[in-house]
């Protein structure tokens, strides 16, 4: 089965990166309401990472992300995490450990995406909303990544000290 990727439209290539890398950015910061998302960067024993697709029925439908979702009433970035990827790609995870924070501007909402790695996890991985997952190194071979995914490909770059296009498209 090979599904065809996604088109990328005039509205991804416009949505807005502000790197933020900190708490302070008020909970209505410009005009729009703040959405909270925690996303899960896994990090195997070979330092690969985990990407999965989003589901049929979302916005960016296809796209390839990190896992995670929307912060719900009460919850921290980690319990929220927990919760998500129990929920969607069926593991528990161990500790989850902060690491950037952007603001992403895009037409449909305006988020704050909470990165956390996340070193240990327990269970087997079952794509709960017939996602696709894929363990990547860099260059990235699935395509296409969401806009809010690419800065964490810039980041592992520096981290490890890659050079060259972290991804196709
Ligand atoms: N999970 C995730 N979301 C990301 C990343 N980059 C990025 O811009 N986003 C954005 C896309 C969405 O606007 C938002 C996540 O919301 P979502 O719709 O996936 O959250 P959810 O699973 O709670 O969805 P739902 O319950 O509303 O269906 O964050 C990423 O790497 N991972």
């Amino acid at each position: 089965m090979s599904a065809q990727p996604p088109e990328i439209s005039d509205a991804d290539r416009r949505a807005h990166t502000e790197i933020v890398d900190s708490e302070d950015a008020p909970s209505h910061y410009g005009e729009r309401p703040i959405t909270e998302v925690a996303v899960g960067v896994l990090v195997d024993a070979q330092q690969r990472f985990l990407l999965t697709s989003r589901p049929a029925g979302k916005v960016y439908a296809g796209y390839w992300e990190f896992p995670g979702g929307k912060l719900e009433a009460g919850e921290t970035v980690e319990q929220a995490l927990r919760r998500e990827l129990h929920e969607e790609i069926g593991i528990t995870i161990g500790a989850a450990h902060a690491w950037h924070v952007i603001m992403m501007d895009y037409p449909h909402a305006r988020v704050r995406l909470n990165f956390c790695k996340v070193f240990e996890w327990t269970g087997e991985f079952e794509m709960r909303e017939g996602q696709r997952m894929a363990w990547e190194t860099l260059p990235v071979q699935s395509v296409p990544v969401l806009p809010g995914t690419i800065p964490v490909l810039e980041w592992f770059a520096q981290e490890r000290a890659f050079a060259g296009a972290t991804h196709s498209g």
